[in-house]
């Protein structure tokens, strides 16, 4: 069982730093449950593998905890530390078989022959790696290969968790669908915490029941992929989550009215109050591309925008709409009126979020 407690924790590879700016880790509190299946999603350079090496103990931690069921486990080395780390380029040894291989972790710690036997079978079986037993790993594909990987993680007894450092980068794309699959049927089997690395939504989202984003050293948000869909709590996990991203406008309050440019938005009294009450003039407003309602005609609290583009994408539409100094993005579905020069846009309530120097304020209009 393996419960993973990071406590305030923060990483530099710098010697003397500065500012939160030279940290790759900045101070965190994180905590992995035992038996999820995670994914650790974010840009290249966020401290995604810096993250899982300090886990695994590869890295010690400038400062701060990694946590095991509660106990600190700084002082413990990798091999002592129960966890197998699944790298993005295959860790095998090519000339042996793929059974020695797989048998190797329980060999190298004594484990009767016959339980090797069984446990290798195990795996393999799971794996689907059972006809390959005997070939050398040399002459495996790359999928093949990761799977052995994989298995050399999972084979053993003691691994309570597996870290995934973007393990289907070598994978063809056709596989890859394949092996994320077989991760979640393994991950369902064995009752082992999974912490999956990826810069893929797609790949965290159907990899994972909750998504920890990260941003500059920071997790920003850690939900459900849902969750960071529908209320995703700083602008970078908006921007990042969806396809296209969400809208943000910079918004600010002249008298009663909300402009964003010289466009005054039509917005609720608690939105508004909520924009009053911002100690900072870093306020945007937020709306998802599906979310916004495109109109051929006015309707209640509609603004007008231009019609730059319409993306045609097969059973929907992605339209450009100039809204005084900014560009939105909205998802029409297919057989919806797309107008053509001039559309009448409404922001439903609900849908809107705000958010103060990058991070959503909860406005509670719902
Ligand atoms: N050994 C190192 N020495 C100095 N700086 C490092 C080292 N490893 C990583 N960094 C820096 O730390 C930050 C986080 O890097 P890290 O590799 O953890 O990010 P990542 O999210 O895993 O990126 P990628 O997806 O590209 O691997 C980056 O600014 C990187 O340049």
């Amino acid at each position: 069982m393996a419960e993973i407690t990071l406590k305030s924790l923060a990483h530099t590879y710098l010697a003397e730093p500065m500012g939160p700016e030279d940290y790759a880790i900045r101070e965190m509190d994180h905590v992995w449950q035992q038996g999820g299946a995670y994914a650790l999603l974010g840009p290249s350079g966020c401290g995604k593998s810096t993250l899982l090496n300090i886990i695994s103990g590869l890295l010690q931690p400038s400062s701060g905890e990694v946590q095991f069921d509660g106990c600190n486990v700084n002082a413990l080395p990798p091999e002592e530390r129960n966890i197998a780390q699944v790298f993005q380029f295959p860790v095998v040894y090519d000339t042996m078989s793929v059974y020695d291989n797989l048998a190797f972790p329980l060999r190298n710690v004594k484990t009767p022959e016959s339980r090797v036997h069984e446990r290798v079978m195990e795996v393999a079986d799971v794996l689907e790696l059972t006809a390959q037993l005997k070939r050398k790993a040399r002459n495996l594909t790359a999928d093949e290969k990761q799977k052995v990987s994989m298995g050399r993680g999972l084979v053993r007894e003691d691994v309570t968790a597996i870290l995934f450092d973007e393990p289907l980068t070598v994978i063809d794309p056709q596989l890859k669908w394949k092996l994320r699959r077989k991760l979640k049927e393994i991950h369902r089997r064995f009752n082992i915490t999974m912490v999956y690395v990826t810069h893929d939504q797609l790949e965290a989202s159907t990899f994972a029941d909750k998504i920890a984003v990260m941003y500059q050293g920071q997790v920003v948000q850690f939900g459900t992929p849902r969750e960071l869909f529908e209320r995703p709590s700083h602008t970078f996990v908006g921007y990042f989550i969806g396809s296209p991203g969400m809208n943000f406008l910079d918004v600010a309050l002249r008298g009663e009215a909300v402009l964003a440019g010289d466009v005054s938005l039509p917005v609720s009294g608690a939105l508004r109050d909520a924009i009053a009450g911002a100690r900072s003039s870093n306020v945007k407003l937020g709306i998802r591309p599906e979310f916004i309602e495109v109109h051929a005609d006015p309707v209640a609290g509609s603004v007008m925008a231009d019609v730059e583009d319409a993306q045609d994408l097969g059973t929907y539409r992605i339209l450009s709409l100039r809204l005084g100094e900014h560009v939105l993005k909205a998802r029409v579905e297919e057989g919806r009126v797309v107008p053509r020069r001039t559309a009448h846009l409404r922001f439903p309530d609900n849908r809107l979020g705000l958010y103060v120097d990058d991070f959503r304020v909860e406005i509670g209009h719902e």
